[in-house]
């Protein structure tokens, strides 16, 4: 059996009496019902994801999977693909705003490359996972092969369980960097929503109108050439997809497969998400959309998740920068769950009872 396979066969339901159990203590609490909103129902799912009440989400990574993307000879960003290995440098020194913004949430940032077109000296600290230097151009041919598309979907399982097994994981966060991966992932998008391009694309690292324009029509293309399934998702990943979207997948499959909760960043991060719920639709229980990005195909994918975001400050950076504002919301749910007293406990009559 594949690590994949076996991986798909270890994600249960979430613990559903801890579930009920968190939803009663909540609704108990000295406060009106439901009056800390969207909160409530996101700390019941952590709960039943980590099985138990007083949740601990002590140690916390992000991983930043970093891919090549051949469809950029298209024109289809503004910037050159060269700028993906200079982020990781960036990233390895820790100037970026992940690095930032992860130091700011407790969390560790890991950079993984999954795919990138330079080679890294092996001593760089990074999770060297590289598939190959870049996708081909998927307006030309597939992207990748199948079995590099599984390659790399496994590469991020193993990942989730290098980092489960040490130093200890209590909560994933996913980023991604890669030049051309807003075209990929919006190509994703299209094959699952059936949409026009014209809705679903957007600007990337701020493409004007006419650069809109041709990135729906080169996307069509890539789509009419390849003609991805939407029911074979590792088709869809090999055919229009990216070598960093491959590790994103496998990190929530590998993360839900040892029970932990994943918070997703924006458009890539989610575009992963997608290819892991439609490879093993469970895995969706343990996912946390950890902010609404300005990339116009992002809202698309969170809805064909069923997902609502927890943030949404128009923000459409990567690199896990949303995951990582959200998991102080996502501390802030164990703390509501675990800390606030129940009336009975305060001793205030519940006006809610009798
Ligand atoms: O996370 C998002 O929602 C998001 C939205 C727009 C752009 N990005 C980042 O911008 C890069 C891709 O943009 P582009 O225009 O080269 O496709 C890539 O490194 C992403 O991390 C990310
Ligand atoms: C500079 C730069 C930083 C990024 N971080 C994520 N995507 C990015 C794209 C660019 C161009």
């Amino acid at each position: 059996m594949t690590l994949l396979e076996q991986s798909i066969q270890h994600i249960t339901q979430p613990d559903q009496e801890i579930k009920s159990a968190a939803l009663k203590r909540l609704a108990n609490q000295a406060r009106p019902r439901g009056s800390l909103g969207r909160l409530e129902p996101a700390a019941a799912r952590l709960a039943s994801i980590c099985g138990r009440l007083d949740v601990k989400l002590d140690r916390k990574t992000i991983v930043t999977c970093a891919g090549d993307h051949g469809v950029v000879e298209e024109g289809v960003s503004l910037f050159p693909s060269e700028v993906t290995a200079q982020m990781v440098y960036n990233f390895v020194q820790g100037g970026a705003s992940i690095n930032v913004l992860a130091a700011h949430a407790g969390a560790r940032v890991r950079v993984a490359d999954l795919g990138v077109s330079h080679d890294f000296d092996p001593g760089l600290d990074i999770l060297h996972k590289k598939i190959r230097k870049g996708t081909a151009n998927m307006a030309t041919g597939p992207a990748m092969t199948r079995e590099e598309a599984a390659a790399s979907v496994e590469a991020g399982i193993g990942i989730a369980n290098q980092l489960a097994d040490s130093p200890g994981l209590d909560l994933l966060g996913t980023g991604d960097m890669g030049i051309g991966n807003t075209t990929a992932s919006s190509a994703i998008i299209a094959v699952y929503s059936g949409l026009p391009l014209k809705e679903l694309v957007g600007p990337g690292t701020g493409l004007d109108e006419q650069g809109l324009d041709l990135k729906a029509r080169v996307i069509k293309r890539a789509l009419d050439l390849n003609r991805p399934d939407p029911a074979d998702p590792m088709g869809v990943l090999a055919r229009v997809g990216g070598l960093e979207i491959g590790g994103l997948a496998g990190l929530v499959i590998g993360a839900a497969a040892r029970q932990i909760p994943v918070v997703c960043d924006g458009l890539i991060s989610t575009a992963g998400a997608l290819i892991a719920c439609e490879l093993c639709p469970a895995a969706g229980q343990y996912i946390f959309a950890g902010h609404r990005s300005r990339e116009t195909g992002h809202e698309y994918m969170l809805r064909h998740l069923g997902l609502t975001p927890l943030l949404d400050l128009e923000m459409r950076l990567g690199e896990g920068t949303g995951a990582a504002l959200a998991m102080h919301i996502l501390d802030a749910c164990t703390r509501i769950l675990a800390d606030i007293k129940t009336f009975e406990e305060v001793g205030i009559e519940n006006a809610h009872e009798g």
